[in-house]
């Protein structure tokens, strides 16, 4: 039986990122009972399930000082190193239950530190440093300077999309720099470039407007999603690929169709602070019947 069956979940979205929060701290360290499979999530995201881009789902802390060893799973059934939105939700969970106001959970991209703030309804959290190696990324193939990579959609001599900068938040990123974010069919593009040989783990896909040195527009193609009303991970790598460039500063706004976000590339340590708000929409239990077939 699955671990989810009859479970507990919270149905919550970051600036309109569909995210479910489940908690299985109660669960035996490595048990079956604490393991989520892919076929599990991929239930949950079924018609009969709860709509979802990720599902956070909380283990027993493996790390003394952690509060939690949280897995993130988009709905294709996939697991990501890391989601930013994901993170905001999971920690407003948290806090309104406890009263606690910071905390850090480990990952499988490594430590996020946490914490409310700066206002009562906004969430920061501690993405950790960019990387840009191209094994980092990874990337299929040596590139010495990611700031652009070489990689087109369209006529060789008229690319509708080229010359994306790529980044790893903890996931892959890639940013392809364009005029207008709504001119362009990412959902058309978007499956191809994620799909793209030269990402052996697939990649996000991100269209970013830079409005000016503070304000950048984006729009996402999520890995393992689709379109998503917001990408917290990629409006940190847009960010960072943006100061990189030298063309933004490093403490920035993101607007995304979902909303805002704040976005600090902060110099003394290179870690990257995400500030937003998480909404609670319902709770409920999941029916045992949408994992019958996965035994
Ligand atoms: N929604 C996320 C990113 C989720 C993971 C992504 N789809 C991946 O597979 O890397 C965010 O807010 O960062």
């Amino acid at each position: 039986m699955s671990a989810l069956a009859n479970h507990a979940f919270a149905k919550m979205n970051g600036i309109g990122n569909e995210i479910v929060v489940v908690d299985l701290r109660d669960s035996k360290a490595g048990s079956k009972a604490a393991a989520v499979t892919p076929e599990d999530a991929r239930a949950v995201a079924s018609p009969a399930g709860v709509p979802y881009d990720q599902l956070m789902v909380l283990q027993p802390p493996r790390l003394a000082g952690t509060e939690a060893f949280i897995r993130i799973y988009n709905n294709d059934g996939s697991e990501a190193g890391a989601c930013g939105n994901g993170m905001r939700c999971v920690v407003r969970r948290l806090f309104e239950k406890t009263g606690q106001t910071s905390v850090t959970f480990e990952t499988r991209a490594g430590l996020l530190n946490c914490w409310q703030g700066p206002a009562p309804d906004l969430y920061t959290v501690d993405m950790g440093a960019p990387k840009f190696g191209w094994q980092d990324i990874p990337l299929a193939e040596e590139f010495r300077d990611t700031r652009y990579i070489e990689l087109q959609v369209g006529p060789i001599d008229a690319p509708v999309l080229h010359s994306p900068s790529v980044v790893s938040m903890g996931n892959p990123h890639a940013i392809f720099w364009v005029d207008d974010i709504n001119a362009h069919d990412l959902e058309r593009f978007g499956p191809l470039l994620e799909n793209h040989p030269i990402f052996p783990e697939r990649a996000n896909i991100t269209l970013a407007h830079i409005v000016d040195r503070d304000r950048i527009t984006i729009r996402t193609w999520e890995r393992g999603v689709g379109l998503t009303r917001a990408c917290g991970s990629a409006a940190c790598a847009t960010a960072v690929a943006a100061a990189r460039l030298k063309r933004a500063n490093r403490s920035v706004e993101i607007t995304l169709p979902g909303g805002k976000l704040a976005i600090e590339w902060r110099e003394r340590d290179d870690h990257v602070l995400m500030t937003g708000t998480a909404d609670f929409e319902y709770e409920g239990r999941f029916d045992p019947a949408l994992f019958a077939s996965v035994a």
